[in-house]
C-alpha cells in the first residue's frame, strides 16, 4: 500500500542539487514487485507524484483528488515514466492532451479515463486496503503499465501531424508541449526502454532550458504577489480584510457587466446600477445572458438570483464595498465619489475601476479617504485573471488587504500597486506603443511590427490589438492631455513639450479609422465588427504621404530593432516603476504582464526577460538608441537600471536589495 498525497518534485530544487532517492529506480522497483501495490490517492497527485502512483499496479482516488502531469507548464515533461506509461493505459490521443495542456483532472474524470480504478468518498486508504484484499492473489502480469503494449492509432502519421501543428499554433513558441509530443511520440513507435531513453534524453533539454527556468520564475512569481507590501510598511500579514457580503457596481457598460458577473458567481450579493432604465434593461440582459452561458459551460448553478438592478445611487447605501465602473471621465467619477460617500453606510469601501486615472484625486473627493483603493480589471472583465489593487497615498492597510482579498475570491490575481498615471499596466503600455508608432514613422509597417512582436510570442501584436480595444481611446485621452494640435505649418505637431511625439494614431481617427469598430484601422476588415485583419493598401500609402509630408526618409527596420526598441522602452519603464516604488518587486510586473498583457508566459515576464537578456545589455542597447533619439526620454536609461548594471547585474531575485523604496505617507 502506497498513500499518496504529492504535488510532484519540489519546483524549488530544480536549480540546485536535488535531493532524495532519484524517482525513476524507484518507480521500476514499485512496478516490478512481486507483491501487488495499490495508490491510495487523497488531495493532489501531481507530476512525479502521478508518475509514482502510474508504477503502483493499482490506483484508488478519493472523490476530491486531483490528477495531472502539469510539468509543460513549467517547461518540462513527465521525465518519470509518465509519456511512455499515460498513453499506454488511456490510449494516444487522450494521454496526449493532458501531457501537453497539463490540466488538472477530477477523480471522476481520471476513473472514466482508466487512469484510476476505483473513487472512494471514504478514506483513500481504508478503500485502497479492501481493494487489495479483493484482488489477493491475482496475476499482476496485466497491471505493469510499462510491459503494456502502447496502443497505435491507424493513422499514426495523420494523427500526430495534426496534433504537433495544433501544439506548436498555441504553444506561440514555447517548446515544451512540442517536445511533450516528442516523447508521447516515442511510446508508440518504440519498445518501453528505448522510449524511456528518449523521454530522458527530452527531458534533459527541457531541464536546463531558458523557458524552463522562466516558467518556474513564473510559478513562483504568481504565489509571491499574494504577500503584498506597500512602501510605507503595509502589509499582508499585518492587514486584516474586512468581510464583504453585499457589493455594488456603479455603470454596466462592458467592464460593469464582466464585473457584475464576476461578483455573482463568487457568491456575493450585487447590486448592479445605471442610471437610465433603458441601459439598465439592456444591462440586465447581457448579465443574464452571459450568466446563463457561463453556468452552462461549467455546468454550475445560475447565479441570477445575487444581482439587483437599480436606477439610483441610492440602492448602494447598505452595501459593503462599491466598485465604481463608469467612463474614464474624471469630473463624472468625482461627481460619483462624493455622492457615494454621502449615501454609503459609514465603512463602505469605494473603489474605482479607473485603468489611468488618479486614485487620490477621487479619495479627496470623500469623507473617508482611507476607504477609497483602486480595482482596475481587465476586459473582459469576467474572463480575464488579473487585478490591479490600487493603494493612493491615504487608502488604510485594511482597504488594501480587503481589495486584494476580494479580488482572490473572485478568482482574479491580485496584485497591489501604487498609485501614478497608467498604474503598472497601463504606464508601461505607453513607451512601448510610442515606439510602435515611431517605427512606423521611420519606415516599418504595422504588418513588419505585429509579426516580430507576435513571433516574440504575443497571441497579437501592438497594431491589431490597438484595432481590437479602438483607436478612439487611446485619442481621447491625448486630446485631454492637450497633444492632438497643429504645429505653427498646420501640420499635425511631431514635437509636443520638447519631446518627440507621433500624431499617426490621431491621424487616423480623424479618417473615423477605429480598428474593428469601423472595419478600418490600422488594418482593413471585412466589415464594421469583423475579426480578421488584412493588409491595408490604403494604410501603407499614408503612411508613405505622411514621411513625405514631415520630410522622413523611409529606412530597412531589422527584426532585432523592432523587438528592443518596443520591448526595452517598455521594460525601462518597469524599472522606473521599481524605483519609484509603484511596484513592491519585479514579479508584481512580470504577473500584471503575462496576465494582463499577453506577454508569453514562457519567456517569465519582461523584468525576468531583461534578467535573462542581461541587464549589461539592455542598459547598451538603451543607451544606443536614446542617443540616436535624444528626443525620446522612454530611451533614456532608467537610474536603477543602471545602478544594478554597475552592481554586476544581480539575478532577479536579489534587485529588492537593491531597489531604494521612497517614503510615502500610507
Ligand atoms: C524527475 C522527477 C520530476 C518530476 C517533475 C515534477 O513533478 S514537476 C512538479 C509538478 N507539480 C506541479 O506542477 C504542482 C505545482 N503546484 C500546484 O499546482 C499547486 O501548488 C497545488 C499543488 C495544486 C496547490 O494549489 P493551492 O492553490 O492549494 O496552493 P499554492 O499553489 O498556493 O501552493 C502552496 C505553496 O506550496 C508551494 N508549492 C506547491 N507545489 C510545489 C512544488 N511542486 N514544489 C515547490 N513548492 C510547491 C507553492 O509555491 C506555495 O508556496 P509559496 O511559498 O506561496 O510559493
Amino acid at each position: 500500500m502506497s498513500c499518496l498525497c504529492i504535488t510532484g518534485a519540489d519546483i524549488r530544487e530544480f536549480g540546485a542539487k536535488m535531493s532524495g532517492p532519484p524517482l525513476v529506480p524507484m518507480i521500476h522497483m514499485i512496478e516490478a514487485a512481486a507483491k501487488p501495490v495499490v495508490a491510495a490517492i487523497e488531495g493532489v497527485a501531481l507530476g512525479g507524484g502521478l508518475e509514482l502512483a502510474l508504477s503502483c499496479h493499482y490506483r484508488i482516488a478519493h472523490s476530491k483528488a486531483r490528477l495531472g502531469l502539469p510539468e509543460v507548464t513549467l517547461g518540462l515533461l513527465p521525465g518519470a515514466g509518465g509519456t511512455q506509461r499515460l498513453p499506454r493505459l488511456i490510449g494516444v490521443p487522450a494521454a496526449l492532451e493532458l501531457i501537453t495542456t497539463g490540466r488538472h483532472v477530477t477523480a471522476a474524470e481520471a476513473l472514466q479515463l482508466g487512469i484510476v480504478d476505483e473513487v472512494t468518498d471514504q478514506n483513500a486508504v481504508d478503500a485502497a486496503v479492501k481493494f487489495a484484499q479483493s484482488v489477493e492473489g491475482k496475476s499482476l502480469d496485466a497491471r505493469r503499465i510499462g510491459t503494456f503494449p502502447c496502443p497505435r492509432p491507424p493513422d499514426l502519421d495523420a494523427v500526430f501531424e495534426k496534433v504537433m501543428k495544433e501544439v506548436r499554433r498555441s504553444a506561440r513558441g514555447a517548446i515544451a508541449p512540442v517536445t511533450c509530443v516528442q516523447a508521447v511520440h516515442a511510446a508508440v513507435t518504440l519498445p518501453y526502454a528505448k522510449g524511456m531513453e528518449r523521454e530522458r534524453e527530452l527531458f534533459s533539454t527541457l531541464f536546463t532550458s531558458g523557458q524552463a527556468r522562466a516558467l518556474q520564475y513564473y510559478f513562483f512569481a504568481q504565489r509571491a504577489v499574494s504577500r503584498w507590501s506597500t512602501p510605507s510598511g503595509a502589509r499582508w500579514d499585518t492587514s486584516k480584510p474586512r468581510p464583504v457580503r453585499k457589493a455594488a457596481v456603479i455603470g454596466l457598460g462592458t467592464m460593469g457587466r464582466g464585473i457584475s458577473v464576476s461578483l455573482a458567481q463568487a457568491g456575493f450579493s450585487v447590486v448592479a446600477v445605471e442610471t437610465q432604465e433603458k441601459q439598465l434593461l439592456e444591462a440586465k440582459q447581457a448579465v443574464s445572458g452571459m450568466l446563463e452561458r457561463d453556468a452552462k459551460r461549467r455546468g454550475a448553478p445560475l447565479a441570477h438570483g445575487n444581482i439587483k438592478y437599480s436606477c439610483s445611487l441610492k440602492a448602494a447605501a447598505d452595501v459593503d464595498l462599491v466598485i465604481e465602473a463608469v467612463f474614464e471621465d474624471m469630473a463624472l467619477k468625482k461627481a460619483i465619489f462624493r455622492q457615494l460617500s454621502a449615501i454609503c453606510k459609514p465603512g463602505t469601501f469605494l473603489c474605482s475601476n479607473t485603468s489611468a486615472l488618479d486614485i487620490d484625486e477621487l479619495a479627496s473627493q470623500t469623507q473617508s479617504p482611507e476607504l477609497v483603493v483602486g480595482m482596475h480589471f481587465f476586459a473582459p472583465a469576467h474572463v480575464m485573471k488579473l487585478l490591479e489593487v490600487v493603494y493612493g497615498p491615504r487608502s488604510s492597510p485594511e482597504a488594501v488587504a480587503t481589495a486584494m482579498q476580494m479580488g482572490k475570491k473572485i478568482g482574479k490575481v491580485s496584485v497591489a500597486v501604487g498609485n501614478c498615471r497608467g498604474f503598472v499596466g497601463n504606464r508601461m503600455l505607453k513607451p512601448y506603443l510610442e515606439q510602435a508608432f515611431f517605427l512606423l514613422e521611420e519606415g516599418a509597417t504595422p504588418e513588419q511590427v505585429d509579426q516580430v512582436l507576435e513571433e516574440f510570442g504575443f497571441p497579437m501584436g501592438v497594431f491589431k490589438v490597438s484595432d481590437l480595444s479602438g483607436l478612439d481611446v487611446g485619442w481621447k485621452v491625448r486630446k485631454a492631455d492637450g497633444l492632438v494640435v497643429p504645429d505653427s505649418t498646420g501640420k499635425s505637431a511631431r514635437i509636443q513639450g520638447g519631446r518627440r511625439y507621433s500624431p499617426l494614431g490621431d491621424l487616423l481617427c480623424e479618417q473615423g479609422r477605429f480598428g474593428q469598430k469601423t472595419g478600418r484601422g490600422w488594418y482593413q476588415y471585412d466589415k464594421p465588427g469583423g475579426r480578421v485583419a488584412k493588409s491595408d493598401p490604403w494604410l501603407h500609402r499614408f503612411l508613405e504621404e505622411y514621411r513625405a509630408r514631415h520630410g522622413l526618409v523611409a529606412r530597412r527596420i531589422d527584426q532585432q530593432e523592432v523587438l528592443e526598441r518596443c520591448l526595452y522602452a517598455l521594460i525601462n519603464e518597469g524599472f522606473q516603476i521599481l524605483q519609484d516604488g509603484i511596484a513592491a518587486g519585479p514579479e508584481d510586473i512580470d504577473v500584471i504582464y503575462v496576465l494582463g498583457y499577453g506577454w508569453p508566459r514562457h519567456r517569465g515576464g519582461p523584468m525576468f526577460f531583461a534578467d535573462m537578456v542581461g541587464l549589461d545589455k539592455v542598459l547598451d542597447r538603451l543607451e544606443r538608441y536614446h542617443q540616436l533619439h535624444p528626443d525620446v526620454p522612454g530611451l533614456k536609461p532608467c537610474s536603477l537600471l543602471r545602478k544594478l548594471a554597475a552592481g554586476g547585474c544581480p539575478p532577479i531575485h536579489r534587485w529588492r536589495e537593491v531597489i531604494q523604496k521612497p517614503h510615502s505617507q500610507l
